[in-house]
């Protein structure tokens, strides 16, 4: 027994701690500020030539796993080995009541969602996109020689997920809303240190005023309510919410409600426009790769009566389409990673993991090796034909039970802007190598300025 554990103790992965409390965090979140966020992994891995290591970032110690088999075994031992895991910024931005463990958190949510955002539930929200997309098309890029694109599409995600989650569409009112989201975002991932003018502090601030006008929305919805019980509005995700209730037959509280959708937001909109930014971006480097896709969707757009909004159907026909997103998606991931918690001593690759210990693991460590995707520097959507990557090597949004449950969502959305935006316009970026940023989602650092060139007549 004794030599068990004096083995299990030496049997850390190799690694360096770095500083007390700091530890990497900067190593870790300056690569992605600088625009190569896989950098600190792939030196980490090629330094202690392991592809399993241990470092402590964000004031926690962590084991980086890297590979196919490390999601594999990840994602397939959700709640046997490990369980959820956020940085303590994480918690603080979104959650109000921060006793909750985000086990229990997940959970709630988990039961939720599904009702919503299954592929039967969204396919009536559909023409509902679309037109809210031409709504912007006309509003935002028809009759301009230039526009930035990043800016552009986050309102029309984020016009999307207001009008979906809490039936909002008053432009005035989305505008308002929108802004403190682009301080939540840089404070998810982030040093948790509350002080004026940290990313972080900015984060709190700014969840805590959303959170102020979701309170006062909910109000309203519960008004509404009581007033017009069958009101148009009951079918999005706030009424679901509202009317929803736990094992115990317990109502969520209002600000547990605030929360979640606070939490549902920024996941669904802030990746949604980094994929769509990404898409446009290497739409205009690889020409051969644009005129496939207008094709495909221009046979669409032609076999629809004027004025006939998009539907189920035709998003089936947009493969090609698709296969261009998820290729885009293994080069440039939304996000590039996510944590876990091992709730039990375990042994993964030889290397003993303790209890407590967190995990990471990372989009970049499969969707980059050669040997899950030869030529990984290739913009190939091939590679998606067919049954297409290997699993657990091709991994945007996870994988296993913790899959990101937007998915659905996300390429509906996704697949609605790639319509109009190819339908209406060719496009040429104004600045030949803008660089990227990743606070935690990859942008363009000026939003990637386009000059847009409209299909002739
Ligand atoms: C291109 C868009 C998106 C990408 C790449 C993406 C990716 C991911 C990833 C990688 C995770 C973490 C999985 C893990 O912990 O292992 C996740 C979780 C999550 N995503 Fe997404 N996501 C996207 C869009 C959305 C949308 C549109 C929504 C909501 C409408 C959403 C809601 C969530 C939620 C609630 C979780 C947490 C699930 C849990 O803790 O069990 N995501 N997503």
């Amino acid at each position: 027994y004794l030599v068990f554990q004096k083995t299990n103790t030496n049997n850390l992965p190799p690694g360096n701690m770095g500083l007390p409390y700091i530890g990497e965090s900067l190593q870790f979140l300056n690569t992605g500020r600088k625009g190569h966020p896989e950098k600190f992994i792939f030196d980490s891995v090629a330094k202690y030539s392991s592809n399993v290591f241990k470092t402590s970032i964000l004031a926690e110690p962590v084991v980086v796993v890297c590979g196919a088999t490390a999601n594999k075994f990840l994602f397939s031992n959700e709640n046997k080995l490990v369980q959820a895991w956020w940085p303590n910024s994480v918690n603080k931005i979104f959650n109000s009541t921060t006793q909750t463990p985000s086990k229990e958190e997940s959970k709630k949510i988990r039961k939720m969602l599904p009702n919503f955002l299954k592929p039967e539930a969204l396919m009536r929200y559909i023409d509902m996109m679309d037109s809210i997309a031409q709504q912007h098309f006309q509003s935002g890029w028809e009759n301009k020689e230039q526009v930035t694109v990043f800016p552009l599409v986050k309102r029309y995600t984020f016009s999307v997920a207001c009008k979906l989650f809490l039936s909002i569409q008053d432009p005035k009112h989305v505008a308002k809303f929108a802004d403190p989201f682009n301080y939540v975002t840089s404070g998810i991932i982030s040093i948790p240190i509350n002080l004026p003018g940290t990313s972080f502090n900015k984060g709190i601030k700014a969840s805590n005023q959303i959170r102020k006008e979701l309170l006062a929305i909910i109000e309203q919805r519960k008004i509404d309510l009581a007033n017009k019980p069958t009101h148009d509005d009951n079918h999005d995700i706030l009424s679901h919410m509202l009317v929803a209730t736990d094992d115990n037959g317990q109502h969520m509280t209002d600000l547990d409600i605030a929360d979640k959708i606070l939490g549902l937001l920024v996941a669904g909109h802030d990746t949604a426009s980094s994929a769509i930014t990404f898409i446009i971006k290497f739409l205009s480097e690889l020409p051969h790769i644009y005129n496939l896709v207008l094709k495909e969707q221009m046979e669409i757009a032609k076999s629809k009566k004027p004025g006939e909004l998009l539907n189920w159907d035709d998003i089936q026909k947009m493969k090609y389409s698709w296969n261009v997103a998820c290729e885009v998606m293994r080069l440039a991931p939304p996000v590039q990673g996510a944590f876990r918690e091992a709730i039990n001593d375990f042994v993964f690759s030889g290397f003993s993991i303790p209890k407590g210990w967190k995990l990471y693991w990372s989009t970049h460590s499969t969707h980059r090796n050669p040997e899950c995707f030869p030529e990984p520097e290739k913009f190939d959507p091939t590679r998606f034909e067919g049954t297409g990557p290997v699993p657990y090597t091709f991994v945007p949004f996870g994988g296993g039970s913790r899959m990101c449950p937007g998915k659905e969502y996300a390429r509906l959305v996704i697949l609605v802007f790639m319509h109009n935006v190819i339908k209406r316009f060719n496009w040429e970026k104004l600045l030949a190598n803008e660089k990227i940023i990743v606070d935690p989602f990859p942008i363009p650092a000026k939003g990637l300025p386009v000059r847009l060139i409209p299909h002739k007549a």
